[in-house]
This record gives C-alpha cells, structure tokens and sequence, in this order.
C-alpha cells in the first residue's frame, strides 16, 4: 500500500513541476507586450533564467539581437543563438555573478536607440545578478548573506537588505538601463508575489523603509560595521518610469496542478495554504497534527485524500550538518507520524535544489523513523543538527529530481489511504 502512495506521490510532483516549467507562461505572455522598437536585448536571471531565454529566442527569433542569460551553477543547458551564457554563485553571490553583471551593464550602454530590453526574471536573481554598492565589497555581501540565510529572516527580509548593498537592486537596474524601456516577466518564487522581492526587484521600486531595513538588522542580530550601516541608510530610486511588469507563474499554479493530478489518480484534494512560511520543523509538526486528526475522524477531508500547501518556510540554521528547508520540514513531519500507516509525505523545492545539496526535498513515511533507529542512530540529533540531508539519506528518503528549469517556491503533499 505505501508503495503505491509513494508512486502517486511522485507523480503528482512530477506533474506539477513539469506543468510550471516555463516556456509556455513565457511564449504565452510575450504576445502581451506591444514592443514599440524593432530590435529587442534580451536579459534573463536567475534559476530559470535559461530556459525562460530559450523560450523567449523560439517566439522572437532574430527580433533578439543580442542577449546575456545568468543562471546557477549547472542550470545552463547549452548555446542558445545570439546569448552569452553565465553561469555564477547561490544563494551566495560569487565572483561570477559580478563578472556576469557587468558584462550585461556594459551590453546595455552600448545598444543603440532602436533597441528595447526585454528583462526575464526568476528566483535565485539576488545572488547571481549582482554588483555591489559603492562602499561595499563582495566580502561584505557574502559575509551579511550567510548571516542572513541562516538567521531564520524571511527572503522579504533578506532581500531589504540585499537590495541596499546592491548597484542593481531595488529599481537601480531600470535606473541605470533609462531611457531604455523594460518589459518584464516575472516567474514568482515569493510569496503573494511581491515584485520588489523576486529576485530583489532590479527594476522594480523598493517599498521598503530605512526603518524597515535597520529593524530587520536588530531582529535578527546582523553583525556589520559603520561603511555598511553608512550604506544602508541611503534611500533607493523612486519614481522609475521605463518599466512594465508581467507575473507569468507562481506557487499557486503548482498547487493547482498537484490538485489536479491527485484527483485523477483518486484522492480527494484540498489545499491548505499558498502562503506557508514558518519554520520548517514546525511546518512539520503541524502537517503530522492534521494526519493524526485526518486519521482519527476524516477531517477536514474523506479518505484517500491529498492534503497540499505551497510556500516557504525558513531555518534558523544553528548545527552545522547539511539539509535545506524542505528537508527538515519532511523530516520533522517523519519524526511525530513514526509507526503510522498508509500515510506519505513529502515537501520539494520546485527548483530541483533544496539548501546547498544535490536533494529537492525529502518523501516520508511512518517507517522512516524507524529505519533511523534500526541502524542504532538517534533520530533527534540530526534534526538538532540541521543534519536532515544525513537522516534522510540513511533512510532512503531524499528526493531527488536535478535542477528542473523552474523556481515557483516549494510544494508540500500529503497523501492518506
Ligand atoms: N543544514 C541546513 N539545514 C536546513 N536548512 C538549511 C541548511 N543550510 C542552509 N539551509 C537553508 O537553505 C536556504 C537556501 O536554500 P535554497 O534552496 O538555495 O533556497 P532557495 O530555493 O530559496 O533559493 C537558506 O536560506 C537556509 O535557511
Ligand atoms: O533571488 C531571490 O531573491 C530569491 C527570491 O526571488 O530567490 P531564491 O530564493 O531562489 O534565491
Ligand atoms: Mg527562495
């Protein structure tokens, strides 16, 4: 029986991670611009940067004249006709997404009056479209990111940050591209969709206040010195007028499509949230209390069911082993439903790459637990550990898809016979 829950399982994910990769939201929406010049740059970034460019060359064809795609290391696919491909560092920018940066600065100083930008933007944009701020060195950036993506602050919160340490964030990318006009289409990895989050909104105003921004600091204790409090207090660009901006693709649909898949192989859908964003291990335990409640009474849904959520959550990364958010998210649900039955679950990053490791997420069931314990580990201490990528590799449950060419947050599904 928990065979075939682990098999429909798997094929929900992969159904709804196959329906949001990205050339159709892209061909589709590109009819929606009216491009006023007849020569088109392309500029694309992030983890779905290189199929979103391919994608947008199909439709445009030679209307693209030139172009530049930065993505992650290993999410290139190959030559596309008229591009540089780059690939750079994440989360954590590197010295190549510096180089990539700045090539694509120097490509766009140099186009002529006829050309207008077209501007393809998804998650993972922060880390690899990057220059820093006056003042601040790629040390700096580094150093406050790692403090930041452990620190348990909410990539919002994060990307405040990063957009005021940035020479391309937080709108100073369509500042520094006028009076080129922009259209953008965005690919949403941040909850309700907050477009001057994804990525942290190179051409998008940043709503963010200074108060925001040094409140976030505090909260989360950020270590930084006098240049950098300097830098952060100065205001971003206001009033940015050469951009227009198309979302073409979210966590919702990915929820929609997991929905749609779990019916047709016989489970009752419902969809608990778009919006998680909590901490991971609590996720957890909150989807183990409805399996219990599930289990017990047939509430809030009859059996079978697929119970499904979209977001992401954050870790307060505090051990030092290896694992990501949805990892320890699968296995703390693991820890509170050991020796259940008929019940699988499993939370994946739709990007393919969940934390700094080579799983998506992690799928469990009440036996997980006990295959830990059976190899006379204790199960607590890799969570305590942040060691969830080691759990759940002993016990044969890490998922594991590659990187997928698309970045529409996490998905998490619970199935129940
Ligand atoms: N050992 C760990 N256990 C759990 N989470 C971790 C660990 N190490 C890093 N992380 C989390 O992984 C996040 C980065 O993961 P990543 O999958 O690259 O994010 P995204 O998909 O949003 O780009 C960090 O914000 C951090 O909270
Ligand atoms: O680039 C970023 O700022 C974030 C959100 O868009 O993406 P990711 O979490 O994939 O790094
Ligand atoms: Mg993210």
């Amino acid at each position: 029986m928990i065979k075939i829950l682990k098999e429909d399982l798997k094929k929900i994910i992969d159904y709804s991670i196959n329906s949001v990769l990205p050339e159709n939201a892209v061909k589709e929406n590109l009819k929606k611009i009216e491009f006023k010049k007849n020569k088109v740059f392309l500029i694309s970034i992030g983890k779905a940067a290189w199929r979103m460019a391919n994608a947008a060359k199909e439709e445009l064809k030679d209307k693209i004249q030139k172009g530049i795609v930065i993505t992650k290391y290993d999410y290139g696919l190959g030559n596309i006709k008229n591009m540089e491909i780059y690939e750079a560092g994440h989360p954590i920018p590197d010295k190549n997404s510096l180089k990539a940066t700045k090539r694509a600065i120097e490509l766009i100083k140099n186009l002529d009056d006829d050309y207008e930008i077209l501007f393809l933007v998804s998650g993972g944009g922060s880390a690899l479209f990057e220059l820093p701020e006056n003042g601040v060195t790629l040390d700096d950036i580094q150093n406050i990111t790692s403090q930041l993506l452990k620190s348990g602050a909410d990539i919002e919160e994060i990307n405040a940050i990063r957009k005021r340490l940035s020479k391309v964030k937080g709108g100073k990318f369509a500042k520094l591209s006028y009076p080129k006009q922009i259209y953008a289409l965005v690919l949403s990895d941040v909850l309700g969709d907050k477009l001057d989050s994804i990525a942290s909104g190179p051409a998008y105003t940043d709503k963010t206040t200074t108060n925001d921004v040094f409140n976030i600091i505090k909260k989360y204790d950020i270590k930084i010195n006098t240049e950098i409090k300097k830098v952060l207090e100065k205001e971003r660009p206001k009033n940015i007028s050469n951009t227009k901006h198309i979302i073409i693709g979210s966590v919702k649909l990915a929820c929609e499509y997991a929905m749609q898949k779990a019916k047709e192989l016989g489970y009752n859908p419902l969809l608990l949230t778009t919006m998680l964003n909590c901490e991971a291990k609590e996720a957890g335990r909150f989807f183990a209390n409805i399996a219990k409640e599930e289990i017990k009474s047939n509430n809030p849904i009859k059996k079978p069911c697929a119970i499904i959520a979209g977001g992401e959550t954050v870790v307060m990364v505090k051990g030092n082993g290896i694992g990501g958010r949805n990892q320890e998210l699968a296995y703390s649900f693991a820890i509170e439903i050991e020796g259940i039955e008929n019940i699988v679950f499993a939370s994946v990053g739709t990007d393919g790459t969940d934390g700094p490791t080579d799983a998506a997420g992690g799928i469990v069931d009440g036996d997980t637990i006990k295959k830990i314990k059976n190899k006379g580990l204790d199960p607590l201490i890799f969570l305590e550990n942040n060691d969830t990528y080691n759990a759940l590799e002993e016990s044969e449950s890490l998922l594991k898809t590659g990187p997928t060419g698309t970045n529409v947050n996490d998905i998490m599904i619970l199935l129940i016979n």
